[in-house]
């Protein structure tokens, strides 16, 4: 079983794949949302109505092209975005961009979250970068996704969890499967993130094989 990777080394692995092999990060993400959307519809596509839960970091990126990748297939997408818009990283402002050019109404307040019957509420608050514990709006947030009765997904990690421990800083989303991007994590491994992260599956994005990036791991 390979091991699991820290955020650290999974960063690195992204900084050297963009950077010196030349896969834009704009890509990795398109294929990370058409990976999540293809495992999501494949499994729930009897579902019509989807709640997408964005932060505005990449993780939320991935889940603004989820988004719209579903909103094309034809289900009812209410798409929420979290915190400070300005602070958007480059790619998550590509991708509200595009869903914005597509009309997709963008909700930037949580306020209907729990009140709709979604079917599927998509948790893509926080991935990898979530580095403390967690404060409103996004801590309000995540209890109002843990209340609903909708099935939970994850993208990449349920946000609240470290990818490096598997321990809660203080909420996560109790998700009942997680999509994780390219590589298990490290925090996996750690029993107690069970009821957060459900099932996992782990989506091939397009990384490099193992030996073009085997520089950049830490030692065992
Ligand atoms: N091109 C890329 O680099 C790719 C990134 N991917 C996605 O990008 C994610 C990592 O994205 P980011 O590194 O932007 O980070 P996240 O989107 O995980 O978190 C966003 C930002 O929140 C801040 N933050 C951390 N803890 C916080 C807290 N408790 N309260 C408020 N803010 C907090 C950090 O500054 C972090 O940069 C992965 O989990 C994955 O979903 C994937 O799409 C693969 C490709
Ligand atoms: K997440």
């Amino acid at each position: 079983m390979v091991r699991g990777l820290s955020a650290r080394e999974i960063k690195a692995i992204d900084h050297f794949t963009i950077n010196s092999i030349g896969i834009p990060s704009v890509v990795l993400m398109e294929r990370a949302a058409l990976s999540v959307t293809e495992a999501v519809l494949s499994e729930y596509d009897d579902n019509e109505n989807f709640i997408v839960v964005c932060g505005t970091g990449n993780n939320g990126g991935d889940g603004v092209a989820i988004a719209r990748l579903l909103h094309q297939s034809g289900k009812r997408v209410t798409l929420h975005v979290i915190g400070d818009l300005s602070k958007a990283s480059e790619e998550t402002h590509i991708q509200l961009i595009i869903a914005r050019h597509l009309e997709m109404t963008i909700s930037e307040s949580d306020a209907d979250l729990s009140e709709q019957k979604p079917a599927i509420i998509i948790d893509a608050l926080f991935g990898i970068g979530l580095d403390r514990a967690v404060k409103d709006p996004y801590l309000s947030v995540i209890k109002a996704i843990n209340q609903s009765t909708a099935t939970i997904l994850a993208v990449d990690i349920p946000s609240g969890l470290s990818a490096d421990t598997g321990i809660v800083y203080n909420e996560a989303v109790r998700a009942k499967k997680t999509y994780t991007i390219g590589f298990w994590k490290k925090g996996f491994d750690n029993d107690q993130c069970r009821p957060f992260t459900g099932e996992i599956k782990t989506l091939a994005i397009g990384y490099p094989e193992a030996k073009f990036y085997q520089h950049l791991l830490e030692s065992e």
